[in-house]
């Protein structure tokens, strides 16, 4: 096991690490997640030896790390640029190491052959780097890395120099290898998704702190900080104060949310896109009336019950954009822009006007302007959307699919 405690580095002014403490399993898949300039490689240097913290300890299996010089330690690091040797052939790129330990020959034709089979380039042992593509210069750099059997492998933004595609065929290889060879992975990133797909378990930093750590479901549903909130993901975030029924929120009533926070105190309601339920206001109308009358539905009916419940009865007829029942909304839109508030009293939902409709494949991203917030409300639906922009719109969300956090 990794035990990082209480490690603080800075650098004139900047305090590049500020009392870091993590626990990184043997054998396992961490990832090192923040904005540039959080600390990543800051950290990551310091446990391949090539920084000193100013204060703290690194221990790896109970031996201290940091007396150690950096060759001497069971750990190594691949660099984002891979750093090939360009006059080499894979098989020299990849033996180079082993051979600067002067093992017997016979051994290191046996173990460099072993891991170009377990990154797949055995047939390009002969090759130079130059006439390889991206993802096979990064197999031979990861080739490179292993090959020496370190304890702790460190990674230094592993994917960024691929495209899209390659990336994600490499994020695969790149799990399958680490359980295949059972190295501890610490991969450092700036990338969401890249931590998400990869990791096992994510650290936010932020300004040389960890925010959190967690398994990426956990992080993406339960963020703790409102920094983590706002980074991971694109979360719906309301500014308000804990009450009954979730957050009190200045110019948008009181909004779905679950209890649990002291009642008046500040707090940041999150909410993820995908959970915000969608309806076209206009199709509503036509089957009952205008927009204020559905507002008014609602709180005739409930005022104080199962709001999402209320709204979404009220709007019976309505169709879930996800499912995809257009209407006709320039004739039915009221004028958002003109009415008081985006809140529909008592119901904990929303009214507002498309801003923006993007479709990305497998989900649409719908940008829903609500008067009384600053900023659109993102709702993600499966699939093809028909919502228009101009569109008068209702959301919904159920109250344990917000995360209050206290500010
Ligand atoms: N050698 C150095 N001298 C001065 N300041 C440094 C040095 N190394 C890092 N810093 C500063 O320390 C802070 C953390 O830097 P670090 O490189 O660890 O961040 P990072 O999260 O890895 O960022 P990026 O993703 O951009 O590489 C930054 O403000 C950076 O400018």
């Amino acid at each position: 096991m990794l035990q990082i405690t209480d490690v603080s580095r800075r650098f004139g002014d900047v305090p590049a690490l500020s009392g870091v403490s993590l626990e990184i399993r043997q054998g396992e898949f961490f990832a090192l997640l923040g904005p540039s300039g959080c600390g990543k490689t800051t950290l990551l240097r310091i446990l391949a030896g090539f920084e000193e913290p100013d204060a703290g300890t690194v221990t790896l299996d109970g031996a201290d790390l940091l007396t150690q010089a950096a060759h001497r330690r069971p750990v190594n690091l691949m660099f984002q640029s891979y750093a090939l040797f360009p006059h080499m052939t894979v098989a020299k790129n990849v033996a180079y190491g082993l051979e600067r330990e002067r093992l017997p020959k016979a051994e290191i034709r046996e173990r460099v052959a072993e891991v170009l089979e377990k990154v797949g380039l055995t047939e390009t042992a002969g090759r130079r780097p130059d006439r390889l593509s991206g993802g096979q210069r990064q197999r031979v750099a990861l080739a490179r890395a292993i090959v020496k059997r370190p304890r702790l492998l460190l990674l230094d933004e592993p994917l960024s120099a691929l495209d899209k595609k390659v990336r994600a065929e490499m994020q695969l290889e790149l799990k399958r290898l680490q359980h295949e060879v059972g190295i501890t992975f610490v991969v450092v990133t700036h990338d969401q998704e890249e931590a998400m797909s990869l990791a096992d378990r994510i650290a936010v930093l932020n300004a040389g702190r960890v925010e959190q750590v967690d398994a990426p479901v956990t992080l993406y549903e339960r963020p703790a900080t409102p920094f983590v909130a706002g980074f991971v993901g694109a979360n719906n975030l309301f500014r308000g104060t804990a009450c009954t029924g979730g957050l009190s929120c200045e110019g948008l009533g009181v909004l779905a949310g679950p209890d649990g926070l002291e009642e008046g105190a500040s707090a940041l309601l999150a909410v993820r896109p995908e959970r915000v339920v969608l309806a076209e206001s206009g199709a509503e109308r036509d089957s009952a009336g205008d927009d204020a009358d559905a507002a008014e539905g609602v709180e005739a009916q409930d005022g104080s019950g199962d709001a999402v419940e209320a709204v979404q009865d009220t709007l019976e007829g309505a169709e879930v954009v996800a499912e995809g029942q257009g209407t006709s909304p320039e004739a039915n839109a009221p004028d958002v822009n003109n009415a008081p508030s985006g809140a529909i009293e008592g119901a904990g939902a929303l009214r507002g006007r498309v801003a923006d409709v993007s479709f990305y494949g497998g989900v649409s991203h719908v940008s829903v302007l609500v008067p009384g917030r600053d900023g659109v409300v993102l709702v993600a639906t499966q699939g093809a959307t028909r919502v228009q922009v101009g569109s008068s719109v209702t959301l919904t969300w159920a109250a344990e699919d917000g995360v209050l956090i206290p500010q």
